[in-house]
């Protein structure tokens, strides 16, 4: 079968998307694999499949395929090049455009500037909906790693997050320790973890190791989790610029209860048709 793809980017956080709206296509894990794959394939962090919509009130659905061939619900960056891709082909014309993910739906619009700005619901801190093995809900959790004890945030955007605050984001063991803590017994689904370096109250760095697809240039929905882990932790004001390897990233969040608002780029790199 030959499909037709765009590649496309947030940031650095690359992904192919497939219009499977005009397009008969269902893709298991190995064939996730094999075009996500930077030598054989087309290579990408995500791959992203746009649907029909399956809520009335929705335009469309959107699901998210990790490099390692999982699917999960909820991608940041992916939201943003999802909204720019339906527009650059005409798929639709509205302003704000809503559309269904296994995360719940999200509200998107691109705005005159060119950047996206996504409404990526309320976070959850409850540990059974992150979901992290913990028996009560605390402000920071420690888990143990070769003797050391690791502090970090838990917080839920629709997919699992551990923010890590450190001194120096340059020098933080992005590879070894997201890896060990990615697959860490505390996290029954994984986790993607962030390195958060706060600049000052409005700004801060970030690297993102993410689950199913190791350290991305970016994270959306990593950029998300920071701000609020920082937010929840007094140590942010409710803006926040976040820079990420590949750029930067504008949060907003009033604080619990609130939905947090992400604006940012999306990118078109180009098409191109592949059979898989
Ligand atoms: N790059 C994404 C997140 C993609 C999914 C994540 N790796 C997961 O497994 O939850 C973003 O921009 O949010």
């Amino acid at each position: 079968m030959e499909i037709l793809f765009t590649k496309m980017h947030g940031l650095g956080n690359d992904f192919i998307v497939i219009d499977a709206v005009s397009q008969q296509i269902d893709l298991n894990a190995e064939q996730v694999r094999f075009l996500a794959d930077r030598h054989f394939g087309v290579g990408c962090d995500q791959l992203l499949l746009v649907e029909k919509p399956v809520s009335a009130n929705a335009d469309f659905k959107y699901r998210i395929f990790n490099a390692d061939g999982g699917e999960v619900p909820q991608c940041g960056n992916g939201a943003r090049c999802f909204a720019r891709f339906v527009q650059d082909k005409g798929l639709c014309d509205k302003d704000e455009i809503v559309v269904d993910t296994d995360a719940g739906q999200l509200v998107l619009g691109i705005g005159r500037d060119g950047l996206v700005k996504v409404n990526m619901g309320v976070p959850r801190h409850d540990p059974a909906q992150i979901p992290l093995n913990a028996p009560t809900q605390l402000p920071v959790y420690h888990v143990e790693i070769d003797g050391e004890s690791i502090a970090f945030v838990a917080v839920s955007m629709g997919n699992p997050h551990a923010v890590l605050i450190v001194d120096d984001v340059e020098q933080a063991p992005v590879a070894s320790l997201g890896k060990r803590l990615e697959c860490h017994e505390v996290f029954p689904q994984r986790a993607n973890i962030g390195f958060m370096q706060v600049i000052d109250r409005s700004r801060v760095k970030l690297r993102v190791y993410e689950r199913g697809a190791e350290e991305t240039l970016a994270c959306g929905s990593g950029a998300c989790a920071a701000a609020v882990a920082g937010i929840d932790q007094g140590l942010l004001d409710s803006q926040v610029n976040v820079c990420l390897p590949g750029g930067e990233l504008q949060i907003a969040w009033q604080g619990r209860g609130c939905p947090v608002l992400m604006t940012g780029p999306a990118v078109k790199v180009f098409e191109g048709r592949i059979s898989i």
